[in-house]
C-alpha cells in the first residue's frame, strides 16, 4: 500500500516513522510520503487560506495550493507505479470511521490523505477530485480537532495493522473489538498475563483450566458483559445467530 499525505504540518506525521507503521514501512509493506502544502503556495507568505464567502468566523483553505498539490502528488504517484488512488478527507462532518471502514481502506492500493486546518478546505476541491477517484470523508469521532493530522495518524494505524504481514499473529485482529464474525460488534473482554497473582489479585480460574471451549465461552460472556456496560447500542446490533454458531464451535 502507498499512502500520500498533503499537510501544512509535515512534522505532525513523524509518528508514522515509529512502532507498527514504522516497521511496516521499513519492511516495505507500506510506502508513506508526506508533502508540505505550502510548497504549492506561491505568494511570499505561502498563504493557503482566505476568508469564507458568505462571511462567518475562521478561514477556509484555498483551492489553488490544494489543486496544484494533489495534481502533482497524483502525477508523481502514477509515474512511480501507484494506481487506483482513493482520497481520504478527515473531517468532523464525515461518515463515522469504523473498523469496517478500516477493513475497506486496507484493501485499497493507494490512499491520499488531505487533512485540513481552519474551517476546512474549499468544497470545490473534493468535488473536483471526486470526478477522478473515490472520496471518503471520514470522522474519527463526534468532536472537532484543530486539524485533520491526528485523524490521519489514527486512520493510518487502524488500516496498516490490517495489512498482510504487519501484525505478527494474523489471528490478533480476528479477535479485535469490532472485528467481523461471531464476536462482530462486541468489545474485547478483560485480558491477563503473568504473574498469576499481583497485589493479592488472581486470575479467573477458567483461564488456567486449559479447557479451550470453556475459555472461549468465558471470553464471549465477558465481551458481552463489557459491551452491555460500555456500548449497549452495539448489543442491539449483535447477531444472536452468530452466538449460537460460536456456542456450537466451543
Ligand atoms: N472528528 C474528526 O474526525 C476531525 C477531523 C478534523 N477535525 O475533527
Amino acid at each position: 500500500m502507498r499512502i500520500d499525505v498533503v499537510t501544512i504540518f509535515p512534522e505532525y506525521l513523524e509518528p508514522l516513522n515509529v512502532s507498527l507503521v514504522g516497521k511496516a514501512r521499513a519492511a516495505g509493506r507500506l510506502d508513506v510520503r508526506v508533502h508540505d502544502l505550502r510548497g504549492w503556495a506561491h505568494d511570499r507568505h505561502n498563504t493557503v487560506d482566505d476568508t469564507p464567502y458568505g462571511g462567518g468566523p475562521g478561514m477556509v483553505m484555498m483551492t489553488g495550493p490544494w489543486g496544484e498539490a494533489l495534481d502533482q502528488t497524483l502525477a508523481d504517484g502514477y509515474e512511480q507505479g501507484a494506481h487506483d488512488p482513493v482520497l481520504v478527507v478527515p473531517t468532523p462532518s464525515g461518515r463515522p470511521f469504523t473498523q469496517e471502514t478500516a477493513v475497506e481502506l486496507s484493501r485499497c492500493p493507494w490512499l491520499v490523505f488531505t487533512p485540513a486546518r481552519y474551517e476546512g478546505i474549499d468544497s470545490r476541491v473534493t468535488a473536483e477530485y471526486a470526478t477522478r477517484m473515490p472520496v471518503h470523508e471520514v470522522s474519527i469521532g463526534d468532536y472537532v480537532l484543530a486539524g485533520g493530522e491526528a485523524a490521519v495518524l489514527v486512520v493510518t494505524e487502524a488500516v496498516a495493522r490490517l495489512l498482510p504481514g504487519v501484525l505478527g499473529n494474523a489471528q490478533s485482529h480476528a479477535d479485535d473489538s469490532f472485528a467481523p464474525g461471531a464476536m462482530a460488534d462486541l468489545l474485547e473482554g478483560p485480558v491477563y498475563t503473568k504473574p498469576p497473582t499481583w497485589r493479592g489479585r488472581g486470575i479467573p480460574d477458567v483461564l488456567l483450566s486449559g479447557h479451550h471451549g470453556k475459555v472461549a465461552r468465558w471470553r464471549r460472556d465477558e465481551a458481552l458483559r463489557r459491551t452491555v456496560a460500555h456500548r449497549p447500542d452495539l448489543v442491539e446490533r449483535a447477531d444472536p445467530a452468530a452466538f449460537d454458531r460460536k456456542d456450537r464451535e466451543m
